[in-house]
């Protein structure tokens, strides 16, 4: 006997990419189902490389029957059916940021702080945190336990994938019309995209930073220590999978990049690909699409602070970023606290 799973959204980038990890993983479930809006009902989606799911309406969807819903949904939908799935008794596991700051609420990346799961029992509800935070608490995690991280300086560069399918096409779109000398249109993004880069993700706030880089902040405080601060600028680029940062962290304790490296190696959940002077010795976004870990390279001092070294990390945003790290949650649920 399995686990009954739901994933709500299946036909985005998101879900469809939680339904290859599942499938990938072999989670154990008995039965997995798609939902959608009204318009998704009916479109068939893949599980696997063999079976095919077929979308049901989310809005009359009975949750009583499942132990494991993921959520990869815009807010709204969120707001409107998250509840009634936690209260039906199904643990709900949101990719998006409805929960994240949420103080009842488990906001979880397994490799870093696996034992926050277990308060899911409060409000049936488990939140996995924004990619870029993903990425930035496993690596800062093991640099923390051996150092005391106190600031970390960060700049990312976030794929066009993260605003969902439609900032996809909007790239696309975009990067033909110029080819072919259209005018350039924009709907999704603030400005143009192609052949640019946009220093805003999400909404302004009133001392000028957009959500983005104070939820980042606010993230790490919850996922590795309340006491690390984490001054951030989040920039949009013109890559369709894959976030990187620049990160330049600050520690109580001494480090150079040798120590640093050594912590970085043997953590869960990092690749370490630094080779210097080559170009084969770091990696970028395009070279990471589809793969698990969040990839570190160009690690070196930073001399001009007192301890302090930099590096570039880089995942990809809908895997490790969202899809696999909820999976990896529900993997440790099943195992540790549902019964089948
Ligand atoms: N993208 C990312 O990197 C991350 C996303 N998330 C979260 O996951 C949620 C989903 O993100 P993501 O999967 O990327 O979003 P997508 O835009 O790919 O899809 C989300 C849902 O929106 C509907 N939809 C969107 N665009 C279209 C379209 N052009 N035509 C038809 N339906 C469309 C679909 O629902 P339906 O077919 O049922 O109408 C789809 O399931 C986000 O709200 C975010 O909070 C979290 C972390 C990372
Ligand atoms: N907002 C991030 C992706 C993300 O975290 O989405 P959300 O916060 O809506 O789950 C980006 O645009 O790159």
């Amino acid at each position: 006997m399995g686990y009954t799973v739901a994933v709500v959204g299946a036909t985005g980038n998101v879900g469809r990419e939680i339904l290859n990890t599942l499938a990938e993983r072999t989670f154990p479930a008995d039965r997995v189902v798609a939902l959608g809006t009204d318009r998704a009902v009916g479109h068939e989606v893949s599980y696997g490389d063999d079976r095919v799911l077929r979308v049901e309406d989310l809005g009359r969807f009975d949750f009583s029957t499942i132990d494991i819903a993921f959520f990869a949904v815009e807010p709204r939908l969120v707001a409107a059916h998250a509840a009634r799935a936690a209260t039906a008794g199904c643990v709900v596991i949101d990719t998006g940021p409805s929960f994240r700051l949420d103080p009842e609420v488990p906001l979880v990346v397994p490799e870093v702080n696996p034992q926050a799961i277990a308060a899911y029992k409060q409000r049936y509800t488990i939140a996995t945190p924004s990619p870029t935070a993903v990425q930035l608490a496993l690596a800062l995690k093991p640099l923390h336990d051996r150092f005391t991280v106190r600031r970390a300086v960060v700049s990312t560069y976030q794929a066009v994938s993260g605003e969902g399918k439609e900032a996809m096409d909007e790239l696309f779109t975009q990067t033909r019309a110029i080819f072919v000398n259209d005018p350039v249109s924009k709907s999704v993004l603030p400005k143009q995209i192609a052949f640019n880069v946009i220093p805003q993700i999400d909404g302004f706030l009133d001392d000028g930073a957009t959500n983005a880089e104070w939820a980042l902040n606010a993230e790490i405080k919850k996922l590795v220590d309340p006491k690390i601060k984490v001054a951030a600028t989040c920039v949009r680029v013109p890559v369709f999978i894959g976030d990187a940062a620049s990160v330049h962290v600050e520690t109580d304790q001494e480090i150079g990049a040798d120590e640093a490296l050594e912590a970085l190696r043997g953590a869960a959940g990092l690749s370490i690909l630094d080779k210097r002077g080559t170009a084969d010795g770091y990696i970028t976004p395009v070279e990471v699409a589809g793969e698990n870990p969040v990839f570190i390279s160009r690690v070196r001092d930073d001399s001009t602070v007192e301890n302090g070294v930099a590096f570039w990390s880089v995942a990809d945003n809908l895997r490790k970023g969202a899809a696999l790290n909820a999976v990896q949650i529900a993997e440790i649920l099943a195992r540790d606290y549902l019964e089948e």
